[in-house]
This record gives structure tokens, C-alpha cells and sequence, in this order.
């Protein structure tokens, strides 16, 4: 019988769980893979697997359903891709017959293109044996329809798509071996609730499950309830001092001070490196492009109103080193979390903008409720699929700006696994608004900004049981103050009527460059400067004098003299002493493994640049 989404499920089974201090399996070639995914593990530099890969792949490979929690940028995609792959390959040696034999769900169009391209690339070697398709709402039913009447091996999908396609027959689950659902503690929080429990239906018996996520949540377990059967819980809480890639930051402000520090912060390169820089809506997105615009400072944007070619086409450049400012609106962040959420005991509740210190459940639930309504009003032209925050493999961002706190610790996690990913080091720095400061600036106030130091409580909770610090970001305010009357020049110059033309001509530019387009600039290369995402936007009244900084607005000591050198300063790598993830990563039996040259992971060309 099929199980209700939120039903009882079986308590996790202790004797099954994993933890990370069993042997590490030390290269890809003892996990046992074909000959054909070693290389292509070797071609895209990895030299040994990380710890999720190296505990689940056996696993996997033995047929085992396995519901893994590691942290973000671990490499949890491929530790699910390389075994079914596997498994397809040797299926093949006796038969060349073709099915669909795995199904992969995601959260966000997002991840569906980005665990595509994985896929593509992990198959570069077995491409002819093994074909991979994504379902994208953007194709019409009977593309989609031919996309699947080629049988692909692998099919990528939000469980919505899977389900639509499902249901017009066009995909068959018959002969389905593999299942995964990514980013399992979100995926409900998308509102697939009915579209996961009528796939659950229409899978085969004995299908092999694999379950990733980088917190365990009520969501995951209700999840492991309707898809596994007695799954090897893997909890790879990486050991203390192995963590800590990502060195937490927090100042508190008011709200155009945010504005201030931000200027100062990018301006006089007190922060460097890339930078997402997280904003809580899609104007406060064209609010701080338009401030940065009037400073010579270019960024380009991600928000779910922009096409989504338009936004993997910017997350691609970003990590080739193209643009070194994204910011992001992290709108999707409140859906689902309107409840209290544990995370192996952290409590994670969503603030909602309205509730104050003496807010009942009650009251708590009817707020959100409408907050949420009145965002999914608003986003009615948006695309419901769209998260930044989750999952979305950003290459060697160096610091995450919370310019405006998200509004859960969960989701704070999320942003900041956006750097440090597999093993490098970052730093996160986010903006609180305390309370005696909130709505003390209406132009650049958010309502959202009335709990930041109940969310911020939360963070440092979440942090500590963790073992990191949020540690205070000391800014010498007296030396910003100089800045602060271009700050307010260049505020004023961003009214709400630039933001609304700023919005609406960046929508028609990226509308233009749509695949199509994008191909014929790819075959005149001259012309791809108009494919850019970071172009002016020019709404707002041109004040050209803002883009140079005198130096008289400095403290005499440079720019030194405004924050203290040591938070200033993002290392790009950590020293090593031989203890960190990177040695376990890097490192076997006391051996480095290769060298800074075939580590791509170590290659930063965007730092010479902004240097
Ligand atoms: N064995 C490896 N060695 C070095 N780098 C790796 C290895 N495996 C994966 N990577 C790289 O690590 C990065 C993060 O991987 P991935 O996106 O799979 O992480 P994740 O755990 O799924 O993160 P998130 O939870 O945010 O989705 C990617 O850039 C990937 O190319």
C-alpha cells in the first residue's frame, strides 16, 4: 500500500548507520569502477574520491539503498551518478538493449542542467553506450515526448516534469533499476509532495534508492519512508577540525549602512576574490546593481524572472572567472519552512517577517501563510523551480555577502555551502539589522529585517553545535563615514522607477539571449560582449565622478585603516598542517597526491585577475 507523504516512519535502523570513521577508501580505481569513469574521474582532475564518495559508491555498487547526509560540497553528486553509471555499463557487457534504468529528481532547473552536465561529463568516456536527458518545462510535450522515445539511459527531472511525463506515458519506469532524489531535505519544500508520492506509485518493485542531503530533516525521513527499504544511513558529519573551510562573519548595521559597507567593502577591495552577494527579493537584486552601477562596479544578476538558459549561462561564466559579482535574490527560501525544522537537533525555525517575541504557533503559521501567499502572488511570473542557495556547484567563490539575512539557519546553511566547496576555504559574511535600527531608513529597509537578530540567534546555535564561531566583523565606522555621502548620492540616484525599467529592460535582454541567439555569438565570437550578464543597466542618473575614489576620502592609514588586515582579507587556501579535509582529500598514506598543477581545484585565474 502506498504510504502518505508525513506518515510515522520506521525509526533509522543504528546497526545500518555509517559513520566517517571507518577506513577511508583512498582512490577511485579500489572503489571498483569500469576503466571508462576512471578516466573520467582522472579527466576532470579528481585524484581521490571525497569521503561521501568513497563510503557510498561500494555500498551503491552492492545494491544497497542508501540515504547519505554531507555537507555541501562534498560531492554528493558524484557518489550517486558514478554507481549507476556503473551498474548501466556492466548491464550493457551482456545486453545491448536500451531502457530507461535511472531516474534522478532535483529540486530546481537549476540542477537539473547542472547534474546533466556531470552526468555528460562522467559518461565522456562511455557516451555511446550510456545516452543522458533532462525534461525541461520549456519543451513542449511532444519534445519531451521525442527526447524519451530514444530510451536514454538516465533521465534528469524535477519531480514535477517526471511525473507530468510520467502520466502522458511518455516516460516508462517499468524497467527503472535506479532512483535518486538530490537535495532530499528540500525537495518537499518545492511543493512536489503530490508529484513524489504519484511517482512512488509508479515505481517498480525492488528498485535500488538513493537518498542525498545535506541535512537530515523530518523531510528526509518522510521521504525515506515512501522510497527505501532499510537504507544504509550514511551520516558524514565531517569530523570538527576537518570543517571550518568556511570562516563566519557577522556585522551589525543599519540599514544603509549596508549600503556603505558594501561600497566600501568592494570599492577598495576590502573582500577578495568572487563574491555571491544573497539579497532577499528580486528589486533588492536591481536596488544593489544600480547602487554598484553608479560606482563603476559591475555584477550581474540571478533571479527566478530571468530565463533559465539566461541564469546556468551566468553561473557558467561566474566560474569561468568571467564576472566576479553575482547577486542573488533567494526568494524560494521561505517556502516550505514554516515550520520548525530539526536538523539532528538543531532547531532551524523560519521567521516570516511579522512575528514578534510573544507570537503563538498559531499566529506564527497564519503569518507566514501570508507571507507566503503574498510572494507567491507576487512571483506569479516567476519560476517556481528556482533556487540559488541550493545546490548550485558556484567554482572558487572566495565570500558569500548575506546582504540581507536569510530567514532560517537551514537556509543560511545552504548559502553558505556556496563556498568552500570541495575543500577549499571561504568566508561568509552576513549583515544584521538590529532591532533598534530596523525601519529607521524606509528606502533601503526590508520588512524581513525585523528578526535578524532572532534568525542571527538561531545561526550561532546552529554554528556552535557544530563546533564554528560567528565571529563579529569590525569595520572602523568612523573611517566609513567618509564614504557615506556618496553612499546616499548614489542611493537617491536609484529611485524606484529606475528599478522597475532596470527590471523590466534586463528581462528583455535576457529573453534575447536566448539559446538560439547564444549560438550564433558562439559563431561570431566578436559580437559575445552583448551576451554578457553584467552590462549597465543605466536606469538611474549617471553621476560618473562616483566611480573614482579619491584619496582623500581614506583614512591616513589606505584603506587598512577601515577594518582591521585579518578579516579583510578571504584566503583563498588554507595553510595546511596536515590535519585538514583538503590532506584527507589530497593526501594518502603521508603521500601528497599530485600537485597544484592537476588539481583544477586549486587553478584560481579568477584571482589574478581581480588582483
Ligand atoms: N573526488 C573529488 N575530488 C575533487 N573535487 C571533486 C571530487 N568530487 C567532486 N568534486 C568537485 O566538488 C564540487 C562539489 O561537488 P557537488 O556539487 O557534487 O557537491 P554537493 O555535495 O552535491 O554540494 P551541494 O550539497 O551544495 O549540492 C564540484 O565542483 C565537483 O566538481
Amino acid at each position: 500500500m502506498k504510504r502518505k507523504l508525513g506518515e510515522n516512519d520506521e525509526p533509522v535502523p543504528t546497526a545500518n548507520v555509517e559513520t566517517p570513521s571507518a577506513k577511508m577508501t583512498t582512490t577511485f580505481a579500489d572503489l571498483g569502477l569500469d576503466s571508462r569513469l576512471l578516466q573520467a574521474t582522472a579527466s576532470q582532475g579528481w585524484q581521490t574520491p571525497t569521503l561521501v564518495q568513497s563510503k557510498a559508491i561500494p555500498l551503491a555498487i552492492d545494491g544497497r539503498d542508501i540515504l547519505a547526509k554531507a555537507k555541501t560540497g562534498s560531492g554528493k553528486t558524484a557518489a550517486y551518478i558514478l554507481p549507476i553509471l556503473q551498474a548501466i555499463l556492466k548491464r550493457k557487457q551482456a545486453s545491448s538493449d536500451s531502457h530507461t534504468a535511472a531516474l534522478i529528481l532535483v529540486p530546481t532547473n537549476e540542477l537539473v542542467n547542472q547534474v546533466t552536465k556531470v552526468l555528460e561529463s562522467l559518461t565522456s568516456f562511455c557516451s555511446r553506450e550510456i545516452k543522458v536527458s533532462k525534461l525541461s518545462d520549456k519543451l513542449s510535450d511532444a519534445a519531451q515526448r521525442a527526447v524519451l522515445s530514444d530510451s536514454p539511459d538516465i533521465v534528469v527531472a524535477t519531480p514535477a516534469r517526471a511525473w507530468h511525463n510520467i502520466k502522458n506515458s511518455a516516460l516508462s519506469l517499468e524497467q527503472v533499476t535506479h532512483l535518486v532524489l538530490d537535495e532530499a531535505d528540500l525537495v518537499l519544500s518545492y511543493g512536489y509532495d503530490e508529484d513524489l508520492q504519484s511517482v512512488a506509485s509508479s515505481l517498480p518493485k525492488g528498485l535500488q534508492t538513493t537518498l542525498m542531503s545535506a541535512t537530515l530533516t523530518p523531510e528526509v525521513d518522510t521521504l525515506k519512508g515512501l522510497f527505501c527499504r532499510n537504507p544504509t544511513i550514511l551520516d558524514l558529519a565531517e569530523p570538527e577540525d576537518d570543517e571550518g573551510g568556511v570562516s563566519q562573519y557577522v556585522v551589525k548595521c543599519g540599514e544603509d549602512e549596508k549600503f556603505l559597507l558594501i561600497y566600501c567593502m568592494v570599492k577598495l577591495e576590502l573582500v577578495k576574490g568572487k563574491a555571491i552577494i544573497f539579497v532577499s527579493d528580486v528589486d533588492r537584486c536591481y536596488r544593489l546593481k544600480l547602487f554598484f552601477e553608479q560606482f563603476g562596479i559591475r555584477s550581474c544578476l540571478l533571479n527566478s524572472e530571468l530565463p533559465v538558459n539566461c541564469r546556468v549561462h551566468a553561473v557558467e561564466e561566474f566560474n569561468r572567472g568571467v564576472y566576479n559579482i553575482i547577486i542573488a535574490s533567494d526568494e524560494n527560501e521561505v517556502i516550505g519552512d514554516e515550520k520548525d525544522q530539526t536538523d539532528l537537533g538543531d532547531e532551524d525555525t523560519i521567521d516570516n517577517g511579522h512575528g514578534g517575541n510573544t507570537e503563538t504557533p498559531e499566529a506564527h503559521s497564519k503569518n507566514t501563510a501570508t507571507v507566503q501567499s503574498s510572494k507567491r502572488r507576487k512571483s506569479s511570473r516567476r519560476d517556481k523551480n528556482y533556487g540559488v542557495s541550493r545546490g548550485i556547484d558556484f567554482k572558487n567563490v572566495a565570500v558569500v555577502i548575506n546582504f540581507d539575512l536569510p530567514l532560517s539557519s537551514r537556509s543560511y546553511l545552504h548559502r553558505i555551502g556556496r563556498t568552500a566547496r570541495a575543500g577549499q576555504t571561504g568566508m561568509a559574511l552576513s549583515f544584521v539589522i538590529p532591532k533598534d535600527k530596523f525601519r529607521k531608513h524606509m528606502p533601503t529597509s526590508i520588512e524581513t529585517a525585523e528578526n535578524d537578530e532572532k534568525v542571527l540567534a538561531r545561526i550561532i546555535k546552529q554554528q556552535a553545535k557544530r563546533g564554528h564561531e560567528v565571529k563579529p566583523y569590525s569595520f572602523d565606522m568612523k573611517a566609513v563615514e567618509a564614504f557615506r555621502y556618496r553612499m546616499n548620492d548614489a542611493l537617491r540616484a536609484v529611485t524606484k522607477v529606475a528599478i522597475r525599467e532596470a527590471r523590466l529592460r534586463e528581462l528583455k535582454q535576457e529573453l534575447l539571449k536566448s539559446e538560439s541567439l547564444k549560438r550564433h555569438f558562439e559563431e561570431n565570437p566578436l559580437e559575445v560582449r552583448h551576451l554578457r550578464h553584467d552590462v549597465e543597466l543605466r536606469t538611474t542618473r549617471s553621476q560618473p565622478h562616483l566611480k573614482h575614489v579619491p584619496d582623500y576620502l581614506l583614512p591616513k592609514e589606505g584603506k587598512k585603516g577601515i577594518t582591521p588586515k585579518e578579516v579583510g582579507f578571504v584566503p583563498f587556501k588554507k595553510v595546511l598542517d596536515g590535519k585538514g579535509r583538503r590532506a584527507k582529500v589530497f593526501k594518502s598514506k603521508g603521500r601528497r597526491i599530485g600537485g597544484r598543477k592537476n588539481d583544477p581545484l586549486r587553478s584560481f585565474k579568477a584571482r589574478s585577475k581581480n588582483k
